[in-house]
């Protein structure tokens, strides 16, 4: 780690160079001070050359470069992954679908938003898109570094595709969601590069109140020379110009840049892509996590297992008409239905929705908010699939029964965890009759109550919602050991949960994967969209986690906290050790004016000008020393925010006073061996 450490420290020494440029230096407000002083000593040590002064005017200028160091060794990293990134976004051919049916090839960066592109076993996916037919597997692993193939499939909440990355097996067409330049690996890129980082609202907020410490300084050195030359000394420009650098919250300013980077950087490193540092801090300070059931909590391929007939009807009936209804539903759950249909209860393939739609037929595709599906004959006949209370709800507004039966299959289906789906259908100019239950299966990813446990000791609270009926969710609940849940949530629901708990004045955040998910995403403070998700949901939220897995949450949040922390506690450090310096370097300094200064002149350093020195050594030192763990961040552990804060005060404040006195009373030691010192 050190040893790697200080190889990027060389790698990062032409960037640190670089970045002396004061134009850089602006957003650094204390070390453009820092810039400006040096180039003053510099001008003063020309015209009058001293070892005091040269040695001061180096010094100072290690400053500027010790704090550029930090930040360029920050970006080192990213700089790195960004170029293996660069070397997949290949130039690319894509075959465009044209309106009559035919193909023609292009370049990839030649591809409009709304483009259709054919993508075939072998090749390159041109951009980013979502599936709009067939399924096809893909390897992703250029972006995600996984080398297990996934699939994506049109209609589901799979169906989200990236550029760059590789077709395994069958072919897909794909409708492309970004404009060239923009796509996700692009974003990727600059992500990582750190080209589009923004200060946070919190280090505007500790930016500002370390320049006003810096203000007051400048103020505060600057009466120092009136009361001096009043009590009969006068000390020299150079002299200030070090007691004000010693003084200003350098340590701190120098690093501040370096933590927020490397507090990003440790995301991208879990395959976490954060959009904005904003959420990178909030998510430090969650305390609710909402997510969502189907393909977070459970692994999302709802399929088709039994058909359940009730009130007398026929399973084999119950079979044709699921088969029928779902012969247009493109989600995953309407293909599984046909499938099984066809394979377990061998209904006849026959009907295809081609000859059903050219016979006049009218689909009712299926939505998060009527949570139906289905489809109208030419005749006058109607099928309906769905979650139970919407198909009943249907059932009895068009005047049909609902059989006795019914209740228990659908509670048996749900308290097992299963999603029932209920059929029902009319005949021409008929009530609609309730024909029995489609049992879905979904499985409970493995090791999710051990991360649940593990939320609730940081303390946070985690809220599943679904779209699901309530015996489904508690089952799936209960089984995955969730604090707690919202069943029949429509996206409204799932925003107005989100606004509800913010009113509160909490923080919080949302794992989601689906298009009827990105409002939602899009309300919460942190929103993660897994990378599996479709393009809404990615769009919507301000993370993506490359791997899907919605636990990662876990990481998130212990990154966020450690940002947070590690920023909290080398501010403390800073100011308490320029305090420290002050009490330090003061008398020593001033003893020839003031004898009476002697009394309290603890560290007895070798003469004034030594001193001072040494604290500018030390103050330049300390930045360098301090990079490891800015960017390693401290140590983070699951305690409570009180006890934290007063273990950080404990070590860094306390710390912070400790060390100038010990470190400078070395340096001054190793320095008044200088001749003419
Ligand atoms: N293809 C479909 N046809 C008819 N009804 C469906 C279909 N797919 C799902 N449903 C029903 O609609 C409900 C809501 O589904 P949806 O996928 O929107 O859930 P959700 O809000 O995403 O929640 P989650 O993903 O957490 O389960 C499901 O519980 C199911 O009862
Ligand atoms: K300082
Ligand atoms: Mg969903």
């Amino acid at each position: 780690m050190t040893s790697s450490l200080v190889r990027t420290g060389w790698q990062a020494l032409p960037a640190a160079f670089a970045k002396l440029d004061p134009r850089h230096l602006w957003r650094s407000p204390v070390i453009l001070v820092v810039w400006v002083g040096s180039a003053l000593t510099t001008f003063l040590s020309v015209l009058e050359p001293t070892v005091f002064s040269v040695s001061v005017t180096i010094w100072l200028w290690a400053t500027v470069l010790f704090a550029n160091l930090a930040e360029a060794v920050a970006e080192g990293r990213g700089k790195a992954q960004a170029e293996t990134l660069r070397r997949t976004r290949t130039e690319t051919t894509a075959r465009r679908l044209l309106a009559d049916g035919s193909e023609e090839d292009v370049r990839g960066t030649e591809l409009l938003l709304g483009d259709l592109v054919v993508v075939e076993a072998g090749q390159v996916i041109p951009g980013d898109g979502d599936v709009v037919e067939g399924v096809a597997t893909v390897d992703e692993s250029a972006i995600t570094g996984e080398s297990a193939p996934v699939v994506r499939e049109s209609g589901g909440d799979r169906c989200a595709v990236t550029g760059g990355t590789t077709v395994l097996s069958d072919r897909i067409v794909v409708r492309v969601t970004s404009r060239p330049g923009e796509t996700f690996i692009d974003r990727m890129i600059a992500l990582v590069e750190g080209a589009s980082r923004q200060k946070t609202p919190n280090e505007v907020a500790l930016s500002i109140l370390l320049t006003t410490l810096t203000i007051i300084f400048v103020l505060a050195v600057s009466a120092v020379q009136p009361m001096a030359v009043y009590s009969g000394g006068r000390l020299s420009l150079v002299v200030l110009v070090a007691l004000l650098v010693c003084l200003i919250p350098t340590t701190i300013g120098a690093l501040l840049s370096a933590i927020g980077i490397a507090g990003m950087d440790r995301l991208v490193q879990r395959n976490v892509l954060a959009m904005s540092g904003r959420a990178v801090e909030a998510a430090g300070d969650v305390s609710t996590l909402l997510l969502d059931k189907t393909g977070t909590i459970t692994f999302g391929n709802r399929r088709a297992s039994a058909f359940v007939a009730v009130g007398g009807t026929d399973r084999a009936e119950l079979a044709a008409m699921a088969h029928l209804s779902s012969l247009a539903d493109e989600t995953p759950e309407g293909r599984s239905v046909v499938e099984f249909a066809r394979e377990e209860e061998g209904v006849a393939d026959g009907g295809d929705v081609v000859t059903l739609g050219r016979s006049g037929a009218t689909f009712v595709p299926f939505s998060a908010t009527t949570r139906m599906s289905g489809v109208d004959l030419a005749d006058g006949s109607r099928v309906r699939k769905g979650a139970a209370d919407a198909v009943l709800g249907w059932t009895r507004a068009e005047g049909g029964e609902v059989p006795g039966d019914l209740e228990v299959h659908v509670a048996g289906i749900s308290a097992s965890g299963g999603t029932p789906l209920v059929v029902a259908a009319a005949d021409p100019g008929a009530s609609p009759t309730v024909l029995g239950v489609i049992h879905l299966k979904d499985v409970v990813k493995p090791g999710m109550r051990e991360r649940f446990d593990q939320l609730r000791a940081m303390g946070i609270r985690t809220v599943m919602i679904t779209g699901d009926n309530p015996l489904t969710a508690k089952a799936i609940a209960d089984e995955a050991g969730v604090d707690d849940y919202l069943a029949e949530a429509t996206p409204e629901d799932k925003m107005a949960l989100i606004r509800q708990e913010q009113e509160g004045g909490r923080l919080v955040a949302m794992t989601g994967d689906g298009t009827n998910d990105a409002p939602a995403l899009a309300q919460a403070d942190v929103g993660v969209a897994m990378n599996t998700g479709t393009s809404a949901a990615k769009e919507a939220g301000n993370m993506v986690d490359l791997d899907s897995d919605p636990t990662k949450l876990i990481d998130i949040v212990a990154i966020g906290k450690q940002l947070l922390i590690t920023r909290g506690a080398l501010t403390t450090f800073s100011i308490a050790n320029d305090v420290a310096k002050y009490f330090a370097i003061v008398p020593a300094m001033f003893v020839g004016i003031f004898p009476g200064l002697g009394a309290v002149d603890v560290m007895r350093l070798s003469s004034p000008e030594s001193a001072m020195l040494s604290a500018v050594i030390f103050n330049a030192l300390v930045i360098v020393a301090l990079i490891p763990l800015a960017l390693r961040g401290v140590r983070y552990r699951p305690l409570s925010a009180s006890r934290l804060l007063r273990r950080n005060l404990l070590v860094y404040g306390l710390g912070g006073i400790v060390a100038p006195f010990v470190g400078i009373k070395a340096i001054d030691l190793l320095v008044s061996l200088l001749p003419g010192l």
